[in-house]
C-alpha cells in the first residue's frame, strides 16, 4: 500500500501497543559517540572450489574475535612463504554459522535501537561470491537459512505485537537500487526512472519520488522484498551463478508515539537501512566483458569512494569528507560518521586463490572498526506521518460521533451549539 495517494487506508495499519518501558527511560536528542561495529563472516568452501582443489587460508577464533590469513601453501602462489595475517573484530563467524547467530549478534542490537527512534544501518560488504546477499536476504527455505532483512522483519513485528495499551506504531517501507551510479526505485512501476538524491540539513538524506509502503505485518514486508528483488540487477559471472549488479537499499522506518510524563503523545522515528553492495571483483577472475565490464568497474569504482571516506572519517584530520564524489557514499551518509547505529558485515572466503581479496576486505574492514558516529533518538521529528493521522483519525471520530445523533432529547439547536464550541477549543 502506498502512503501518498491513500493516507486513509492506512489507518487501519496504526497499531496499539503497550506503554514501552525501556524505550520511556531514553533520553530523547541526546546523542551518543558509538563506533561503527564490525563483523566478519567466512563462507564455507564451496563444491567448485573444493573440486579444484583449493586450499583453506582462513581460520577463525569466535572467542577472541579473531581471523587469522595464512599464506598460501602451493607452490605456484606468489604469497607463498609470507607471514600469516591476524586482525580482530568486534564478532566473527566462521564457516559453520547459524543465520540466526549472525542476527541475534550484529543485527538485533541495531533493530532495537530503531524500535526506540534510533535510525541504524546494517551493510555487507565483501568480494563478490562471498555470502553478502546470502547474508542479508538468504534462501526462503527452509526457516534457518533466512538472512537479516526478513529475520528483521519478524524482530519488529514481533515486539510490536507484545506491546499494549497507549504505544501506537506506524512501519513503512521503501526499496532502492543503486544500479552504474544511477539510483532506481525497486518498488515503482517505473523501474528504471532515475532518481534525485538530496542532502536536506532538517532531515538527512533524502531521494525524491522514492515510493514509501505501510506495512502491517511481516508478510507484507517480505512481498515487498520480493517484488523488489525481481526488479534487481543480477547477472551470472564466472565467480558467482547470481551475481548482483548493484548495491541495494532496503529502508525500513518505524514511527511509535508514547504517552510521555506530561500526558501528551510523543512520536519518535527510527530509520533502518538494510544494505546489500555490490561485491568488489577482479575482471580477470569474473571474466566481465562488455556491459558487465562497464557495471564491473562502476561498481569497484564507488567502493573505492566508500573506502576513501572511511579513511577520511578514521583519519580525523580532513574537515570534509568526500561524501558526494559518489552516490553510494552520499546514500551512506548518515550510516558512515553519522547520526546512526551502525553495523558493517565484512564477507569473505576460506580458499587460497582469493587470499589477495579476502586479505584487502580485512583491512578496509579493519579501518571501519575506528568511525565515530553520533546517535541520537529521532523526537517530534517534522516527516513523522503518525502524528498527521492521528489527527486525522480524530477528526474522524468526531464527525462519527456528530453524525450518529446528539445525546437523548437534545435538539438539533443544542447539538450544533457542541459542535461550535468543539471547535473553539480545537482553535
Ligand atoms: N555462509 C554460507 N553458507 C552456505 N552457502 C553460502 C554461504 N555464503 C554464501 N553461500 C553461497 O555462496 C554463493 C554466493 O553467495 P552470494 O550470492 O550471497 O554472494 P555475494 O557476496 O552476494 O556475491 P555478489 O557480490 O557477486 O552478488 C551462493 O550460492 C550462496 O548460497
Amino acid at each position: 500500500m502506498r502512503t501518498t495517494p491513500d493516507k486513509q487506508s492506512v489507518f487501519s495499519h496504526v497499531f496499539s501497543g503497550l506503554e514501552d518501558k525501556k524505550g520511556m527511560s531514553d533520553e530523547p536528542g541526546k546523542g551518543s559517540s558509538d563506533n561503527v561495529q564490525v563483523a566478519v563472516r567466512c563462507r564455507p568452501l564451496s563444491s567448485g572450489e573444493k573440486e579444484a582443489g583449493h586450499s583453506v587460508v582462513v581460520s577463525v577464533d569466535v572467542e577472541q574475535g579473531e581471523v587469522v590469513l595464512t599464506p598460501p601453501t602451493s607452490a605456484g602462489s606468489h604469497r607463498r612463504g609470507e607471514q600469516a595475517r591476524t586482525f580482530v573484530f568486534d564478532s566473527v563467524f566462521g564457516p559453520e554459522s547459524q543465520q540466526l547467530d549472525i542476527y541475534n549478534e550484529t543485527a538485533r542490537p541495531i533493530v532495537d535501537s530503531v524500535l526506540e527512534g534510533y535510525n541504524g544501518t546494517i551493510f555487507a560488504y565483501g568480494q563478490t561470491g562471498t555470502g553478502k546477499t546470502f547474508t542479508m536476504q538468504g534462501e526462503k527455505e527452509p526457516p534457518e537459512k533466512r538472512g537479516i532483512i526478513p529475520n528483521s522483519f519478524a524482530h519488529i513485528f514481533g515486539h510490536i505485537a507484545s506491546c499494549q495499551g497507549e504505544t501506537q506504531f506506524l512501519v513503512r517501507v521503501s526499496y532502492l537500487e543503486l544500479y552504474n551510479e544511477e539510483v532506481s526505485d525497486l518498488l515503482s512501476k517505473a523501474v528504471r526512472k532515475r532518481l534525485e538524491v538530496h542532502v536536506r540539513p532538517d532531515v538527512g538524506v533524502t531521494v525524491r519520488d522514492l515510493s514509501c509502503f505501510v506495512v502491517k505485518n511481516a508478510d507484507e514486508m517480505e512481498k515487498l522484498m520480493t517484488i523488489g528483488d525481481r526488479n534487481r540487477h543480477f547477472a551470472v559471472t564466472d565467480m558467482n551463478e547470481h551475481s548482483s549488479r548493484s548495491h541495494v537499499v532496503f529502508s525500513v522506518t518505524v514511527e511509535r508515539s508514547d504517552v510521555g510524563p506530561d500526558g501528551e503523545p510523543h512520536v519518535r522515528m527510527g530509520k533502518l537501512n538494510l544494505v546489500d553492495l555490490a561485491g568488489s571483483e577482479r575482471q580477470s577472475k569474473t571474466g566481465a566483458e562488455g556491459e558487465r565490464l562497464k557495471e564491473s568497474m562502476k561498481i569497484n569504482l564507488s567502493l573505492m569512494m566508500l573506502g576513501n571516506v572511511i579513511s577520511q572519517l578514521v583519519d580525523g584530520k580532513s574537515k570534509h569528507i568526500p561524501y558526494r564524489n559518489s552516490k553510494l557514499t552520499l546514500l551512506l551518509q548518515d550510516s558512515l560518521g553519522g547520526n546512526s547505529k551502525t553495523v558493517m558485515i565484512a564477507n569473505i572466503g576460506p580458499a587460497s586463490y582469493n587470499w589477495d581479496e579476502t586479505l584487502n576486505t580485512l583491512r578496509y574492514a579493519n579501518r571501519a572498526k575506528n568511525i565515530q558516529n553520533k546517535a541520537r533518538i529521532n523526537e517530534d521529528p517534522k516527516e513523522a506521518m503518525l502524528r498527521e493521522f492521528q489527527k486525522e483519525i480524530e477528526e474522524l471520530k468526531r464527525q462519527l460521533e456528530e453524525g450518529s445523533g446528539g445525546e437523548e432529547g437534545e435538539g438539533e439547536e443544542g447539538q450544533r451549539g457542541k459542535r461550535k464550541k468543539r471547535r473553539r477549543e480545537d482553535k
